[in-house]
């Protein structure tokens, strides 16, 4: 489903379509999955309670369609605008998916929650650049991607520009971290800011595809970190601190989320599925602690034993 796009001061992404307890439907892709206005605004409050802090503030509110779209809406937009047949007032706006009557966004009889996040700076004031993501799916439905099927992919990754130096590649495991953490497949492309050349933060757009299924852990989505074995130091803290608590992510989460003004935004399941994941995750980067730690114990002659130490994660 896509929303109009500009609308007053704020990006609209997502409308209530589904209630909280609607997951992905079982015969669905990835790329055909519903997109969910409170996963927007989830992914918000986790992106900042992970202290990645790319992601674009994103609050929930009440949204009149006849003052707030209808009245201020023009040309193509305007003509997807119709009364449903018990009064409601509908759209269905323009796009490749869903994008008909059949799919169309009602009010009840003009009012329905919404998603609102806020506005990027204008390109003419701090131009963005769009990457392919080097571990996208194949948006296909029986195509794979190559990094499904090489194990040392992320070798290749490496030798490439942006992701040779720099935090770049680092970046890209923050975003499949908080994308596992949401179950989030749909990271196609990502953008970057040009102004700061390729030191600058990777943003994280485009959440409306998460929190989908509660019940089930995408380790796929993980694909990068696992390929590449690599963590920030500042990332790997955060989710030791929440694995050891005295404050577990989904509490955190849950606090967060409170302070929207349609709080509860996540059905609890959701919250219950952040925590298993965060021990996921470490349990991942012990794999790798692991497994370099036998690669070097392979190599190592009776002078240098000494000197190796055995990381722990706890
Ligand atoms: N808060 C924002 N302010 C301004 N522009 C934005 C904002 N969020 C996203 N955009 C721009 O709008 C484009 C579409 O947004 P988004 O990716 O969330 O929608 P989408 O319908 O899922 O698109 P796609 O089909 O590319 O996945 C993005 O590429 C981005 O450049
Ligand atoms: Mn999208």
């Amino acid at each position: 489903m896509k929303t109009p796009g500009y609308h007053g001061y704020c990006w609209i992404k997502g409308l209530l379509v589904f209630p909280r307890e609607q997951q992905t439907l079982p015969n669905h892709f990835y790329f055909t999955d519903f997109e969910r206005h409170v996963a927007e605004i989830a992914t918000f409050h986790l992106d900042k309670l992970l202290g990645f802090r790319r992601a674009m503030p994103v609050t929930g509110r009440i949204l009149n369609i006849t003052s707030e779209i209808y009245q201020l809406a023009e040309g193509d937009l305007l003509k997807t605008f119709f009364i449903s047949p018990v009064g409601n007032q509908c759209f269905h706006g323009r796009c490749s998916y869903y994008c008909d009557t059949g799919h169309a966004i009602c009010g009840n009889p003009d009012t329905l929650e919404g998603s609102f996040a806020a506005f990027l700076p204008t390109k003419e004031l701090a131009s963005r650049k769009v990457w392919r993501h080097p571990w996208r799916r194949s948006y296909h439905k029986r195509k794979k991607a190559q990094w499904e099927n090489d194990s040392n992919y992320c070798s290749l990754v490496k030798e490439i520009a942006p992701y040779d130096k720099d935090r770049r590649l680092l970046d890209l495991m923050d975003m499949a971290i908080l994308d596992f953490l949401s179950g989030n497949m749909d990271r196609h492309h990502y953008e970057t800011f040009k102004l700061f050349g390729n030191d600058t933060f990777t943003l994280h757009l485009d959440h409306g595809r998460g929190f989908g299924r509660p019940y089930h852990d995408e380790l796929s989505i993980l694909t990068p970190l696992l390929q590449c074995c690599m963590i920030s130091r500042n990332t790997l803290a955060t989710l030791l601190k929440y694995h050891n608590g005295p404050q577990r992510l989904s509490t955190a989460m849950r606090q967060s989320l409170a302070k929207d003004p349609v709080a509860p935004v996540l059905w609890e399941p959701h919250l219950t599925a952040l925590d298993r994941r965060v021990s996921l995750i470490l349990q991942a980067v012990r794999d790798c602690l692991n497994r370099s730690q036998e690669r070097v114990e392979e190599n190592e002659t009776p002078q240098n034993k000494n000197h190796l130490q055995k990381h722990h994660v706890s």
